[in-house]
Parts: C-alpha cells; structure tokens; sequence
C-alpha cells in the first residue's frame, strides 16, 4: 500500500505524513498498524492535542523512537508531526561524517571525568588543560520533547507516554538517562526531566526541552567557564569553553542568562530548579558580587548601543564601543566566542567602508570556525562566502552617517 507499517530501510521523510495522515480520534493512539512511511522501531503512538478556538486543525503529538540514531545512542521524539516531519526533510536524523576537527578531537578522548562536587551532587572536572574556545562536550538528545506536548496532555498521560519514550530507547541510553540526579517525593519520570534536561528550539520555533545525558552532569555558575549551542540539523549539542580551563577546574554553565540580577538568579534557581546556587560567585563577598554586577550591566548598556549606533549608521562608533564591551566581558571572564566577535567585528568594518579591516577579522573569524570543528558547518560557510563576497565588487560598503 502507498503507506506500509514500518518498511525496512533507513529513515526517510518521503512524503509523510502529507500521504499517511495521522488518526483522527482523540485520545491515545496505541495502533501497531498505524500507517507511516518512515521506518521507527516501535509503532509510533500519538495523541490529538486540545483544540484551539482559532485552529484549523488540531495539534497531533507522536512519540517516535529510533533505535539506531548516532550509531545506537537511539532518540525519543514526544513532537508534534510538524515538527518530526521537519526534522526529517533536514536529514537530522540521518548520520554524516564529523569534520576533521571533531573527529581529531574525539580522537584524544574526554578532557573531563564525571566526579562528586561538594554540595552538588555530580559535576564535570576538567582533567586537562582545555583551551579557550575548545570543544568539551558533543552530545545528542535520548529524547527530545515539544513543550505543547506538555502542555497538551494530562499529567498521566503525559508520563505514560514520557516513560515509554524512555523504556524504548537502547539499554546504554535507558540505563543513563535512569541514573541522572532526581529529587525524592516527586514522580520519577517528571524529577529527571525537571533536573536534566536543555531547553532548544525546533522547527517554526517552539521550544523543546531536550534530555542530554551528559550535558546535564554540568552544575550552574553565576560565573560559567563554559557554554552551550545547539544544532537542530545535526540534533547535536557542543558545550564549549568560554575560557582556557585548567586541570581539576570544575566545568559549569550557567542556567540562567548571566546578565540577569544576583538576586534574581538565585530566585529564579530556587523557584524553577530548587536549589541554593553554591557558585564561586555565590558564594563570594558583597565587594565581589557588587562589582560583577556593575561590569555585567555595563556589558548590556554597551551591547544595547552597539545595535542602536549600527542600526543608525554610526559604524565607526558601534566598532569602539564594541572594543570597550569585549574588554568588560573579559574582565567579567565571560569573553564571546572569538569567531562571533570578528564575524561582527568585520561585518562593521564592511559598513563603515574599511575593506582592509573587515577582511582581517573575517580571516580571523574563519580561522577560529576551522579550529572550533562544531559539528554544525554553517557557520563555518557563511564565513566563507563573506570573505569572498569581500573581494567582489558587488561588496561595496553602504555609506554610513
Ligand atoms: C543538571 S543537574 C547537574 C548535575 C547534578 N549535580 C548531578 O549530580 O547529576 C542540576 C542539579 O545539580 C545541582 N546543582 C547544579 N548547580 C548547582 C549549584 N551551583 N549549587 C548547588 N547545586 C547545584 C542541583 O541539585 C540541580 O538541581
């Protein structure tokens, strides 16, 4: 039939589920013959989601396992069709060779073991010297979950379908995402996900809250040595290094966007993760804290007008107060990713008309791409193609105020 029930073969997005539509009744779909064109390994298990006034058509959320994703790490999506769907025209499920830089890197083995940090359960120490800008960590969701899902379903639904999502992926994955830290008194399936998991954006931009096993041994820091990107056509997550990190460093993120209050990160720790940050910054003198304030505002004053004097024209003035905010982020040590520096730093300089400026950082901002071997390519190509657009002559600057 135009739709057969799992076809062997590897993943394919064909044209589903455009010519396998999905059931139309509402409730849990556990259907062993459900139709699909794309070959999981369980039967896909979905559910129709509330239906707003205004929709046209209901939201369907399926929960999807396959087992082989990243050679046997296997992945749980719990996502609406639309978004699955997209997933699969991007090949996000399909597996590609790393760059050269990754598989280097992958060659010399974690530079990190996973130990007990007083007060904080588990955390990750550096057991190198990890360089600025390096790579730490490159890891792929066990499962992958649309927050309208969530919100959709009712609560025993939702861990009905959520610990299913679980119990179908590889023993490896399984064991490890059942070992994560929980919290006593709560529903298991809801304390790891709460404890664990990244939120990402999918598809037309809905967040995802993504379970990364070992992403989610990294405490919080008010003050992070470390940071996270996500890539959607890859499904990968790459935790890299702010700054050098030394030997028998513990390697943190931070939960909360750093710009935020002291007191309102420690709030927001409290209410939404339910602890007692126990950060460097934390735990230092009001002095200390006082001051990292003041250097953190300044870093948003100066960012804000950094835009605002580009948005008007005013190149020559974006280029020294973006000086001026890399200085503050330094001492802050919360440097930006020197290729994203220079990418902007040489994007200015072609609108303020200095050719030779803005090929220099774009060179620099390329070499830092290569060294930096993400798994994602993109940005490594579109540093590419604005180098050579500089030497074009369609590359004229636009003139400035
Ligand atoms: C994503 S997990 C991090 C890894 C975890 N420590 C473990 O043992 O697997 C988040 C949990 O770690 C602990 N944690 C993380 N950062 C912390 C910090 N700065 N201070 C105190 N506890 C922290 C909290 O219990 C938090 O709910």
């Amino acid at each position: 039939s135009q739709c057969p029930n799992r076809p062997g073969g590897r993943l394919q997005s064909s044209e589903w589920p455009k010519t396998c539509p999905v059931p139309g009744q509402l409730g849990i779909v556990e259907d062993p013959d459900y139709p699909t064109a794309v070959s999981w390994d369980f039967a896909p298990r979905c559910m129709v989601g509330e239906q707003k006034e205004n929709a046209t058509i209901p939201r369907i959320h399926c929960l999807f396992t396959a087992a082989d994703f990243r050679n046997g790490h296997g992945i749980s999506l719990v996502a609406s069709t639309t978004v699955t769907s997209h997933l699969l025209g991007l090949g996000a499920l399909e597996d590609r060779p790393d760059p050269l830089a990754a598989q280097k890197r992958a060659a010399r083995g974690p530079a990190y073991d996973i130990v007990d940090v007083p007060g904080k359960g588990k955390g990750v120490v550096a057991n190198r010297r990890i360089r600025r800008g390096e790579i730490i960590i490159v890891d792929f969701p066990a499962v992958l979950i649309g927050t309208h899902f969530l919100t959709d379903a009712a609560p025993h639904h939702r861990r009905r379908i959520l610990k299913q999502a679980i119990k179908q992926l590889p023993e490896r994955t399984r064991e490890r995402v059942n070992g994560l830290t929980k919290r006593e008194g709560e529903y298991e399936v809801d304390s790891i996900l709460g404890q664990n998991s990244n939120s990402v954006v999918l598809g037309d931009g809905e967040i995802h809250v993504g379970l990364f096993t070992e992403a989610a041994r990294i405490n919080h820091s008010c003050r992070p040595n470390a940071y996270f990107r996500f890539s959607e056509e890859r499904l990968t997550m790459e935790v890299g290094a702010y700054r050098q990190i030394e030997t028998g460093e513990e390697i943190v993120m931070s939960y909360v966007p750093v710009t935020a209050k002291h007191t309102d990160r420690r709030n927001y720790l409290k209410e939404n993760w339910g602890f007692d940050c126990k950060c460097s910054l934390c735990l230092a003198s009001e002095l200390d804290v006082s001051d990292s304030e003041g250097r953190r505002r300044r870093m948003t004053e100066l960012k804000e007008s950094v835009l605002h004097a580009r948005r008007e024209g005013f190149f020559q003035d974006a280029i020294n107060m973006a000086g001026e905010w890399l200085m503050f982020s330094e001492w802050e040590s919360l440097p930006p990713l020197e290729s994203e520096f220079h990418d902007t730093l040489s994007e200015l300089y072609l609108l303020n008309g200095d050719m030779v400026n803005a090929t220099r950082h774009g060179r620099m901002a390329l070499d830092e791409w290569v060294k930096l071997g993400s798994v994602d390519d993109d940005q490594l190509e579109r540093s590419r193609l604005f180098l050579r657009g500089l030497s074009l002559p369609a590359a004229q600057p636009k003139v400035g105020k």
